[in-house]
């Protein structure tokens, strides 16, 4: 018997800078995860492909702008998350345009990959920080 569990497709990117930190927001109280801290993006929305849903959430949250052809797919987490299934799509960028705003987030930080260990991160993050460690 067919799975019908509907996919809930999610870009996220880590954005990293000549040190090496890699930026992280706090979600925002009110919403799934709230306290949490992710990486930027959000919902891949209908029509949409991966890389427009993230040059958009970039934009929208960070007020960045990122060419689609400077994200580097580097992995990704599948995982059941509230009746949906979630599928989580990381992706590296080292060049945009700005300074980083915080208009989503609670609070940004940039981080070196081990110190992510240390944040409390959704769950389906947890494989990406050890990912990002030997990029
Ligand atoms: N952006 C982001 N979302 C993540 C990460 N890890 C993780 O499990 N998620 C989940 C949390 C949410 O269930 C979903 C993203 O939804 P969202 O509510 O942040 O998306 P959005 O920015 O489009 O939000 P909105 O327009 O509905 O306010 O993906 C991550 O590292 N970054």
């Amino acid at each position: 018997m067919p799975n019908s569990t509907a996919l809930f497709p999610v870009v996220a990117a880590a954005l990293i800078d000549d040190a090496g930190r890699v930026l992280v927001q706090q979600r925002p109280p009110g919403k799934q995860m709230a306290g949490l801290w992710e990486f930027p993006g959000g919902k891949v929305e209908p029509g949409e492909s991966p890389e427009a849903a993230l040059v958009r959430e970039l934009n929208e949250e960070l007020a960045l702008t990122v060419a689609a052809a400077d994200l580097y797919p580097v992995t990704f987490a599948s995982q059941a998350l509230s009746g949906k299934h979630l599928v989580l799509l990381l992706y590296a960028c080292r060049r945009w345009i700005g300074t980083p705003a915080l208009l989503d987030a609670v609070a940004l930080q940039w981080a070196m990959p081990a110190e992510l260990r240390l944040l409390p991160m959704p769950p389906a993050d947890a494989p990406f920080v050890a990912t990002l460690e030997r990029l």
